[in-house]
């Protein structure tokens, strides 16, 4: 399918994991000073880092977090627990450093690139905001559908844009975060339309909905989807009907990343729909998403589960703003350091495995 030069380039660069890398990574892993297999996933999550960077030891040197924010014409049906501009003032706090991801990036050594997709006030000017604005918010998609085909697409492209900086300026590990009032009704509806899962399994309280805001929450979603009638294997055509500008450009980062044979750091629920838009894009793409964390939001272990991905950890959060992919990039950078800096038995003259233990 054509989406446009610079996505269907993108989409065309994306190819699957390195094997000899990967091979190459699995035998050393089994020569470094440690019984075969005690470091468990950080192993496994060591291969594949090999096999996407296509390098047996691959190194992290520089990491970003690229945080998309836009809004939701759906908020008009109330379905959220806050108020929109909930989303303009979280920016404001995202530029003065005080949100909780200016804190778990700084303490991972993030750089955080911040990025209006479409938040629906105008912002001021600040140096470190983009303002990349495609809409001041999405319409409403209880009665038609939340963008153009033309600004899906343009959200895809920024977001192409934004990883490829990154990755150009030396990043090799790139997390998604999100900001938007309104969004986990967008992220349900996706993950509802690309998994095929009712409504009522993919749709939660998101910022703390009660349970007759919930039951609302879920009719305004099942509306949304017949109204729209989004076709499942057009990840384009989700992203236009029912998903939202933050989260296209969260797709297409994802996109230029794999394209740059780099590790995603998908965050939580929102993060998990725009990675079900580029998988449903580029189903390659999926061999570069590390899913840092379990969301409460119910809708995330569907999504993930549909796209054969296991979150690394399980803290019980649901802030987003890339927070659980800032604290997942702790342990994706400790399988890389322990491929990489482990002394093998041959090296630290540790005797190997008994020949009678087998
Ligand atoms: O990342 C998650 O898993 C997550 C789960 C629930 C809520 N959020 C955040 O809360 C906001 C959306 O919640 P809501 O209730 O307005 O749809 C948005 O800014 C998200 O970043 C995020
Ligand atoms: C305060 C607040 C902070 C957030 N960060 C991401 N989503 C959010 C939603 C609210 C309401």
């Amino acid at each position: 399918m054509t989406i446009s030069p610079l996505v269907d380039m993108t989409v065309e660069s994306i190819s699957p994991l390195d094997e000899e890398a990967m091979a190459a990574a699995r035998a050393r892993q089994d020569t470094l000073t440690k019984p075969p297999g005690s470091l468990g996933r950080l192993e496994d999550l060591s291969i594949m880092l090999a096999g996407m960077f296509g390098d047996p030891i691959p190194r992290i040197n520089r990491k970003s977090v690229i945080l998309a924010a836009g809004d939701h014409g759906v908020v008009a049906e109330g379905v959220s627990a806050y108020p929109q501009e909930v989303t303009p003032q979280m920016v404001f706090n995202f530029l003065r450093g005080g949100a909780g991801i200016n804190v778990l990036a700084r303490q991972a050594g993030a750089e955080i690139v911040i990025l209006d997709a479409g938040v629906a006030a105008d912002l001021e000017p600040h140096p470190l905001l983009r303002s990349v604005k495609v809409a001041y918010g999405t319409a409403n998609m209880a009665v038609g559908p939340a963008m153009t085909r033309e600004q899906a697409i343009r959200c895809l492209e920024i977001g192409i844009e934004a990883a490829r900086e990154q990755i150009g300026e030396g990043a090799d590990l790139i997390a998604c975060g999100d900001m938007g009032i309104g969004n986990t009704t967008a992220s349900s509806a996706i993950t509802s339309v690309a998994t095929g899962a009712d409504p009522s399994i993919t749709t939660g309280r998101g910022t703390g909905l009660d349970d007759p805001g919930l039951a609302h929450k879920v009719e305004v979603i099942r509306r949304a989807i017949e109204v729209n009638k989004p076709d499942p294997r057009d990840g384009l055509d989700v992203l236009t009907k029912v998903g939202g500008l933050e989260i296209g450009v969260l797709a297409g980062a994802m996109l230029g990343t794999a394209a740059s044979h780099r590790p995603v750091v998908v965050d939580g629920f929102i993060s998990g729909a725009a990675a079900l838009i580029a998988w449903l894009i580029s189903p390659t793409a999926r061999d570069y998403f590390i899913a840092a964390h379990q969301s409460v939001e119910p809708g995330h272990r569907v999504g993930l589960d549909a796209m054969g991905l296991t979150p690394l950890l399980d803290m019980g959060m649901r802030l987003g703003e890339g927070t659980g992919a800032a604290l997942a990039m702790h342990l994706i950078e400790a399988a890389a350091l322990c491929l990489a800096e482990m002394a093998t038995f041959a090296e630290a003259g540790v005797s190997e495995r008994s020949e009678d233990e087998e």
